[in-house]
């Protein structure tokens, strides 16, 4: 080795070349130590290294110009050749997996083992030709003419151990691709392109003899795989722009989140999370039920099963506070089926919702409650309207409502009405003798007796100062005339009750029948009115018909005391 490093040594463009990919590696590689972690980054790391390993060797394989030197700097490259597939298997195993548990020495070392071995039978070749035949020669006489390689058994088996871990490279990101979708899927494209080129360059110079500047291709492909790595950095910038910009969202949002792993442990959790928790620091990795106010709630609602996306309620007491709950699992796809790697806990603050809520069924009540103050006020008022407030009889302006509903109904049924007139006799001398309010006193106990005296289907208006209507509805005349004559009677002798004492009075009351003797209300009022007029002009106290209803004239008793 030590003569290789002292003997002929000139610098070529290929060699430059090589520097270049390589301090392109070499500056990823720095970036890389400043980059978060991510799934894989220590197996990427590795990877990076074993790529520079691997320049470096090719670089000094170039600029030396004997023969056996070069031979020894190739063989020099083997644990970068083999170390580079092998390292860039378990980062995208890892990154697709999201493994972001590092790499353990042990694991390193077991991972070395095979490369170390090739390492060993390339350095040793010169005892065995069985790596590198000996017809391998220079390509020509110049004195840094490169190599044409016969490659041995050891050379191929080494190629043997090497390609399996490319085949699982490519299959492993075609996987990826297939099941992604959106920036994801560009994102795993790139990784597919990237892992592709080193391999065909290496593949096309093992199996047809490909060569660049008369050297191994593949070094020089890793200047492809630099500015591959360089656009996803700062073009998708996937390591660091997606789960900044993610953070800045969680950040910006006023309502908590918190994420926690299949162990219910909290992973992240937002400002507005903690800040409700009143927690600064010391809370990764504690266990959901244990966060402060909410979380064995929360850790009880995870833990439903059928749960599923169903909205939540949870009270915070202490702050008088409510949140709809959402959790939301967070799944990748593995080769496995899909994995769940923890859930995330959305709280959306509903307070004023729910303060808008109840305002909102308090005032519905209220006005509920006014609405069926303002109908009874309405209805009573209505009512008033009807009804005569002296005797709370209806009064004149119900009649003809009254009266239209009846009549309809008596021409349905065939059932006839009749109408009677009825008017106080002598009540002039009532009123003279023992003042208007003695009067008053007897109009409503004239109302009472009426009411008393007659069916609950039958009406009593009062349309004048103390002439009173009857409408009697489903009454054949004969029936009629008896009610009314018999009424007639016990009025003449049952004494009102006023504040001046018992009082006796009698009464008068014209009949008419609906539809035989009138066909409209006025017309029957005209003809009741004729027939009580009648009955005052034969004396009073009685019930007076139009002639033919089956009796006149049904007098009655001994005229008023
Ligand atoms: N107390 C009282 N009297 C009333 C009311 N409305 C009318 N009157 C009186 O009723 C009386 C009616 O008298 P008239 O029309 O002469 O009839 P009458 O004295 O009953 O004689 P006849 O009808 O011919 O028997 C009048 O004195 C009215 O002042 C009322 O609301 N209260």
């Amino acid at each position: 080795m030590s003569a290789c490093l002292i003997s002929g040594w000139s610098f070529s463009a290929p060699v430059l070349m090589t520097l270049l990919v390589g301090l392109g590696v070499a500056l990823l590689a720095r970036w890389l130590r400043h980059q978060q972690q991510f799934a894989g980054s220590s197996a990427f790391s590795l990877m990076h290294l074993a790529i520079l390993w691997w320049l470096g060797v090719a670089a000094l394989e170039m600029s030396v110009h004997q023969q056996s030197c070069k031979m020894f700097w190739a063989g020099m490259a083997w644990p970068a050749i083999l170390g580079v597939p092998t390292f860039w298997s378990v980062f995208l195993w890892q990154y697709v997996n999201s493994v972001r548990s590092p790499l353990k020495p042990l694991a390193v070392t077991g991972l070395m083992v095979m490369p170390a071995l090739f390492w060993l039978l390339a350095l040793s070749n010169p005892w065995h030709f069985l790596f590198y035949g000996s017809a391998s020669a220079p390509i020509s006489s110049e004195p840094n003419a490169p190599i044409v390689y016969q490659h041995g058994p050891l050379f191929y088996l080494a190629a043997a151990y090497g390609y399996p871990f490319m085949i699982f490279c490519i299959g492993i990101t075609l996987r990826a691709v297939a099941l992604s979708s959106g920036l994801h899927r560009r994102h795993y494209l790139v990784f597919l392109i990237l892992t592709t080129i080193p391999w065909a360059a290496n593949i096309s110079y093992v199996a047809f003899g490909w060569t660049l500047f008369g050297f191994d291709p593949t070094p020089f492909s890793f200047a492809l795989t630099v500015a591959g790595f360089g656009w996803l950095i700062s073009g998708l910038r996937l390591f660091d722009l997606l789960p900044v910009a993610r953070h800045l969202l969680l950040d910006a949002l006023m309502d908590p989140v918190l994420v926690i792993d299949p162990q219910r442990r909290v992973i992240e959790a937002n400002p507005s999370a903690l800040g409700m928790a009143n927690l600064k620091k010391g809370w990764h990795g504690c266990a959901l039920a244990q966060w402060p106010h909410i979380g064995s709630t929360l850790d009880g609602m995870v833990q439903q099963a059928e749960l599923g996306d169903t909205p939540q309620l949870i009270s915070v007491e202490t702050r008088q506070q409510h949140f709809e709950v959402r959790v939301r699992a967070i799944c990748r796809s593995t080769r496995e089926g899909t994995v769940t790697l923890g859930q995330m806990l959305y709280l959306r603050d509903i307070t004023e919702f729910q303060r808008s809520q109840q305002q909102l069924a308090e005032a519905l009540a209220l006005s509920e409650q006014q609405l069926a103050t303002i109908s009874s006020l309405h209805k009573t008022l209505q009512d008033q309207a009807l009804r005569d407030p002296l005797t709370d009889l209806y009064n004149r302006r119900y009649l003809e409502e009254f009266f239209a509903r009846e009549a309809a109904r008596a021409q349905r049924d065939d059932a006839p009405i009749a109408l009677a007139m009825v008017d106080l006799d002598h009540f002039k001398r009532l009123n003279d003798t023992h003042g208007h309010a003695v009067g008053d006193d007897a109009l409503k106990a004239v109302a009472a007796f009426l009411l008393d005296g007659l069916r609950t289907t039958d009406a009593v208006f009062r349309i004048g100062g103390e002439e009173f209507l009857l409408i009697l509805p489903s009454t054949q005349p004969a029936e009629a005339l008896g009610k009314l004559a018999h009424l007639c009677e016990r009025f003449a002798d049952q004494p009102l009750e006023t504040r001046a004492g018992l009082l006796h009075l009698t009464m008068s009351i014209g009949v008419v029948h609906f539809p035989s003797q009138a066909s409209d209300l006025d017309g029957l009022m005209q003809q009741a009115d004729r027939q009580l007029y009648l009955a005052k002009d034969c004396g009073r106290n009685r019930v007076m018909a139009m002639p033919g209803t089956v009796q006149a004239t049904v007098s009655a008793l001994p005229l008023p005391r």
